[in-house]
């Protein structure tokens, strides 16, 4: 006869088995996720509280659980959604269920059947005895659960909401099981997994793991281990591709170390027994971390390894009864009174496999209670308790035959095999599911770089044109910098001869004002020699107007050879020149204005075949002029003083200058006629000038 160990994780005990079948409900609660249901024309569900109470099952924090609930519960009415309304106050039940005060759930499940005989919706009343059954399990009332199950049954029949229908055969599938009516128990399995079907979307994997986890129970119940194990190590490999079902990976692997050990596969179930403790540690799940420990004592016991075994199982009940988690601390309890048995402490060793033995058997399954009778046979015969021995081996066969008869095996394959196929369509489809996901993600990924590549090439462009832009900008300024230099420039120039015009020499002298370098001492004063051309209306009709326009440009030619370059020729009328001249030396002027007049007259114009000769007549004049300040004497009074001296000029004899130097007289007597008759004033000699002659020829 092997040791295999009596207990695994899902029927640890009693209270401990009712906590896993509350587990359970909630685990599978937090699956059904259901769309919104109407029955007989009126709404049965109201939408955002039912969103809200999904949300509430995928929270893990019970604080934010609990105040979830309450703003839900708070919220609602009866006058609401009945359906909804039954859904919240479960949940409530549960929450005060767990914090312990029984007394409390039970008297909310009991209003909640009252208000089910009001609102005889199938919807209703399923969820409410769906509710009452978990609870009545949580309490260890088996009977009075088997009895209320068959109601739910009936009622789940005629509801419509997938989400409670799958709910409600899943306790029920729960509930059979642990009472050995495996074939029950699979019935509604499968009409769980029908309504499964109906709320197929991408929470399905969390939903089939919940079933899978049941069949896979009834499997191992009826010791069909490597079937168990199948299902199980196929649950492990989603639960692992998923992360969503990460907090559901230690306890299926703790199904399959159990499950090795049971087919004495002993390293293997310590191996995953380990790695099991390692997820339930890392998903804060104690309870699982004490069972697993529990388990690796149990198969150690089987290898007779027993100081080894004692050691984990002391370790593992000091922790359970720390956590004050009653029903492990029986269970480990048990194996170590077991162990005392095998290792000679026979009075010892029975006592606690009775006291703890006793407990476990009130609240075993009968296929639990089989695996049990093995061990307390095994002890009393290892104690030499030959007659408590063999009470204990009848009671075991009375149990086996009640929980294995062939003929139920039978029409169970079938039930099984049919399992399998919905199980294996569900299993394709998902896959097709997360397939076409896959391929929405790449279809997505391919946008998301069209879009990416689209929006380069824009900005690519963009930055093009924008260059483009800038590049024509930058010329047509630059045109239009050069256009505004031409036009300034031929606003102050003379288009027949290039030189300066008025304008140039009136810009020139409104600048000329705040010029301060003229107060500098050296400096000179600027001067003035305004020319017109002898006998030009002659030229004009001896040569023509051609010729006329030829000399006019060739005088501009000579005159600006011979300025300097702060001089400023200016084309200043008709036949009328201005010399300006900066910083000129008064003395030198008259030297100046001669070589003026000989670049003029020198040489005859050339014209076509022409020789055309040319003098001119000047006034000039400095400025300042005498020393008198040019507030009151400015450049245009001095520029007409010269003007007076050139018309003199004219009408004594032409091709000469004349230059005004200065004044015998003051300024203030003087002015009148100075501006007046230059002419006078020379002849009452108020004024001092100087004439300069032409070329002679
Ligand atoms: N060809 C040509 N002739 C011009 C231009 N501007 C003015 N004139 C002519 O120059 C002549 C000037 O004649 P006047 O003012 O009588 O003087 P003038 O003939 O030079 O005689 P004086 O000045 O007294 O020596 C006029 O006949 C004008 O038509 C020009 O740009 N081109």
């Amino acid at each position: 006869m092997t040791l295999t160990h009596p207990v695994d994780h899902k029927c640890i005990s009693p209270r401990q088995r009712s906590f896993v079948v509350a587990c359970l409900w909630i685990a599978l609660l937090s699956v059904l996720f259901a769309p919104v249901v109407k029955a007989d024309g009126s709404a049965l569900t109201h939408t955002p509280y039912e969103e809200q109470l999904d949300r509430y099952l995928s929270l893990s924090d019970r604080e934010a659980k609990r105040v979830l609930l309450q703003e839900v519960i708070v919220g609602l009415n009866t006058r609401h959604a009945p359906s909804t309304y039954v859904r919240a106050w479960t949940y409530r039940a549960f929450e005060v269920a767990e914090d312990g005060d029984v007394d409390n759930a039970v008297s909310i499940v009991t209003d909640l059947v009252r208000y089910a005989e009001r609102n005889p919706y199938p919807d209703v009343w399923s969820e409410v005895l769906a509710n009452k059954v978990a609870l009545l399990a949580w309490q260890g009332e088996t009977t009075q659960a088997l009895l209320v199950s068959d109601q739910l049954a009936e009622h789940l029949i005629h509801a419509e909401n997938p989400r409670v229908r799958y709910y409600g055969n899943v306790v029920i599938t729960g509930m059979f099981r642990s009472n050995s009516q495996f074939e029950r128990a699979l019935t509604h399995a499968l009409y769980a997994q029908d309504a499964l079907s109906e709320i197929n979307n991408e929470r399905s994997a969390t939903r089939r793991l919940g079933l899978n986890r049941q069949i896979a129970l009834i499997q191992s119940d009826l010791r069909n281990y490597p079937a168990a194990l199948e299902i199980v190590n196929r649950s492990i490999r989603e639960a692992r591709e998923d992360s969503s079902l990460e907090e559901d990976i230690p306890s299926l692997l703790l199904m399959k170390g159990y499950l090795h050990g049971q087919m004495d596969q002993h390293q293997a179930s310590i191996d995953v027994h380990q790695e099991a403790i390692e997820w339930a540690e890392r998903t804060n799940q104690p309870g699982i971390v004490l069972v697993s420990m529990n388990n690796i004592g149990s198969t150690l016991i089987h290898q007779e390894r027993y100081a080894e075994a004692e050691e984990v199982l002391s370790q593992a009940l000091e922790q359970a009864l720390a956590a004050e988690n009653e029903d492990t601390a029986h269970l480990i309890q048990f194996n170590l009174g077991y162990i005392q048995v095998m290792l000679g402490n026979a009075s010892e060793g029975i006592a606690a496999i009775e006291e703890h033995g006793a407990y476990l058997l009130e609240h075993y399954s009968e296929s639990e209670q089989v695996d049990l009778y093995t061990y307390i046979a095994k002890a009393y015969q290892r104690a030499g308790m030959f007659e408590q021995q063999a009470e204990a081996l009848l009671e075991q066969r009375r149990l086996n035959e009640e929980v294995f008869q062939s003929e139920r095996e039978k029409s169970m394959s079938e039930m099984q095999a049919r399992y399998e196929a919905i199980e294996q369509a569900q299993q394709i489809e998902l896959l097709e599911q997360r397939n076409a996901l896959q391929e929405r993600v790449i279809e997505n990924a391919r946008l998301q770089r069209t879009i990416f590549i689209l929006f380069g090439i824009v900005v690519v462009f963009g930055l093009i044109l924008v260059a483009l832009l800038y590049r024509a900008a930058r010329r047509a300024n630059l045109r239009l910098k050069d256009a505004n230099k031409q036009l300034e420039f031929h606003s102050l120039r003379d288009p027949l001869t290039q030189l300066l015009n008025r304008r140039a020499l009136q810009e020139q002298m409104s600048k000329r004002q705040t010029d301060e370098r003229r107060a500098q001492p050296g400096q000179h004063p600027d001067a003035m020699i305004l020319l017109d051309i002898d006998f030009f209306k002659k030229i004009n009709d001896q040569y023509g107007h051609a010729a006329g326009d030829q000399v006019l440009k060739v005088i501009g030619e000579r005159l600006a050879t011979l300025a300097r370059s702060s001089d400023m020729v200016i084309r200043w009328g008709g036949e009328e020149f201005l010399i300006f001249l900066r910083n000129s030396d008064p003395e030198k002027l008259a030297e100046i204005t001669e070589r003026v007049l000989r670049t003029i007259g020198d040489e005859p114009v050339q014209h076509e075949d022409m020789e055309i000769p040319v003098t001119a007549t000047a006034g000039f004049i400095s400025l300042p002029f005498a020393g008198i300040p040019e507030k009151d004497l400015n450049w245009e009074r001095a520029l007409q003083i010269a003007d007076m001296a050139l018309y003199i000029g004219k009408v004594h004899g032409r091709n000469q200058a004349y230059g005004i130097m200065g004044l015998n007289a003051p300024y203030e007597q003087v002015q009148p006629l100075l501006e007046r008759d230059l002419s006078k004033a020379i002849d009452q000699d108020k004024v001092d000038y100087i004439i300069v002659k032409g070329p002679q020829k």
